[in-house]
């Protein structure tokens, strides 16, 4: 097989596609060096003193752990210096962070999950980082986080790093979803997986079902159905997966197939679910939209909801086509 490094795929794409501009290309190449690095990190354990909590909580009220903070500290280190960026916005802080004497020249925004799966870090199960790319507003003064209240359609880019048996970078600019694989030993990122495709249906769902009694009626009649396995409504048995990080679970659906589903629920009924749009569901949908599946809220497409707050929070169902689009009517019915 021929061996295509990720800086190959990018400059190839922008010719064949016209659909990876020169500083585009430039700035996920420095988020895919910092994945590199916090990959390094999360790899040396407690050698590398990155385990345990910092003893602080984020804007959200979540315990961080150090390499939370570690990971955040990478990413904004890399693109100060590396990229083509205005600014950026972060899971793990409260404002966003402008790049100074970058704007108004800046041509992007980029927003991330430093470190996805926190509680998985201690435990050694995969972990990872989301990000999302987005165009600065025209003629932008000093960015405000106003500026990054675009909806998820809007993303130029968006990828997730899964820290795992394999380390694995994946990819959409808008043009299909690509999969490359870290080589330890060149320290190069490799194309493994070309135009990834989620299968419209499948017999595996994704959700927390210690949860399961404060769900909403939708999300219950949905999985008793699939519980009640051949015999029931479906006529057909299905398996459950649940890793705790979105990253490997959404890595599992974009190769297998599946669903995932991380609902609002009675807990806190002001609160829409847990993950967050901009920095978890926005990128994660944009990939799986363009691998062929669908996202939503539960009431509409995922990419369509306008942001109010930087750290909004919403409820996701993503996925293998057919069975986002059922969930999706149970809750209009
Ligand atoms: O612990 P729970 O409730 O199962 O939640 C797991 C979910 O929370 C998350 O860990 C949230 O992300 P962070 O680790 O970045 O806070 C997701 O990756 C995962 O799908
Ligand atoms: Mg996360
Ligand atoms: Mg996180």
């Amino acid at each position: 097989m021929k061996r295509v490094s990720l800086t190959q795929y990018l400059v190839e794409e922008q010719r064949l596609n016209n659909s990876i501009p020169a500083e585009l290309r430039l700035l996920i190449e420095v988020v895919a060096r910092a994945c590199k690095t916090i990959s390094h990190a999360v790899g040396k354990g407690a050698l590398g003193e990155v385990l345990g909590t910092a003893g602080s909580e984020n804007i959200q009220g979540e315990v961080q752990k150090k390499l939370d903070i570690l990971s955040n500290e990478i990413l904004l280190e890399a693109n100060e210096w590396g990229g083509h960026l205005a600014a950026m916005a972060s899971e793990e802080m409260e404002s966003i962070h402008p790049i100074p004497n970058r704007y108004p020249q800046g041509e992007y925004m980029l927003l991330f999950d430093p470190l996805d799966g926190s509680s998985n870090i201690d435990v050694n199960v995969s972990i990872g980082t989301i990000f999302s790319v987005l165009k600065a507003p025209e003629g932008m003064g000093k960015p405000t986080e106003q500026d990054f209240l675009q909806p998820g359609s809007k993303q130029v880019a968006a990828g997730y790093a899964v820290y795992g048996p394999q380390t694995v970078l994946v990819l959409t600019t808008g043009n299909g979803v690509n999969c490359f694989t870290l080589d330890r030993e060149m320290g190069s990122w490799v194309l493994t997986q070309r135009n990834m495709q989620i299968p419209e249906d499948t017999k595996e769902f994704a959700i927390n079902a210690s949860n399961t009694r404060h769900w909403y009626p939708p999300v219950t009649r949905y999985v008793d159905e699939m519980l009640a396995g051949g015999t029931g409504p479906r006529g057909k048995e299905f398996n459950m997966r649940w890793i705790a990080s979105m990253v490997a679970d959404v890595h599992r659906i974009l190769n297998r197939g599946g669903i995932f589903m991380y609902p609002a629920d009675k807990r806190e009924p002001d609160k829409a679910g847990k993950l967050r749009l901009m920095y978890e569901a926005n990128p994660m949908s944009f990939i799986v939209e363009q691998a062929g599946g669908a996202s939503t809220d539960g009431k509409q497409r995922m990419l369509d909801i306008q942001p109010e707050k930087l750290h909004q929070r919403v409820a996701v169902f993503l996925g293998s086509k057919n069975e986002v689009e059922r969930v999706t009517q149970y809750h209009q019915e």
